[in-house]
């Protein structure tokens, strides 16, 4: 479909609109294709696990439970956006250029910055309680 055919009111092209049960699908098929073939997110589930059970060793509270899953759901989120961004432009295009280069060194930035916060948070909560404060 040229983009000319399409509504500029609904960009989706027809024979990918479907229903919001195949919506459900498709992302819970993004969250296994980015799991399986990311590297990063594999790790950051494994440092996620451990800071799960360390949470429930020192007995986390409601407020504390909610900014650590904000914080390991903000870099799953970024890790993941950025492996959007990385298939997108090599669709677009292998080819080196340094309009890519930015993009995906600012898309990785994105990730850096997120897991550098959650690792400030998790210091916050975790160090008082493993120095006994
Ligand atoms: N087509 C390109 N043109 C110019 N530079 C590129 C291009 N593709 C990748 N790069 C550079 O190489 C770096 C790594 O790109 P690549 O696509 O391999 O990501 P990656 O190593 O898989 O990253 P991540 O670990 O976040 O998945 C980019 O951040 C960018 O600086």
């Amino acid at each position: 479909m040229t983009e000319s055919k399409l509504n500029p009111d609904n960009l989706t092209p027809p024979r990918y609109r479907g229903s919001l049960l195949s919506a459900f699908h498709n992302a819970i098929r993004g969250i296994l294709i980015a799991f399986k073939n990311e590297r990063n997110l594999q790790v950051q589930m494994v440092i996620a696990t451990v800071v799960i059970f360390a949470g429930i060793v020192f007995e986390l509270n409601i407020t504390e439970w909610a900014i650590i899953s904000i914080s390991i759901s903000f870099v799953i989120v970024t890790e993941m956006l950025n492996t959007a961004i990385e298939n997108t432009l090599n669709r677009i295009s292998l080819e080196e250029h340094p309009l890519t280069r930015n993009a995906k060194d600012v898309a990785a930035g994105a990730v850096l910055i997120s897991c550098i916060a959650a690792v400030v948070i998790g210091c916050q909560i975790f160090i008082p309680k493993i120095l006994g404060n």
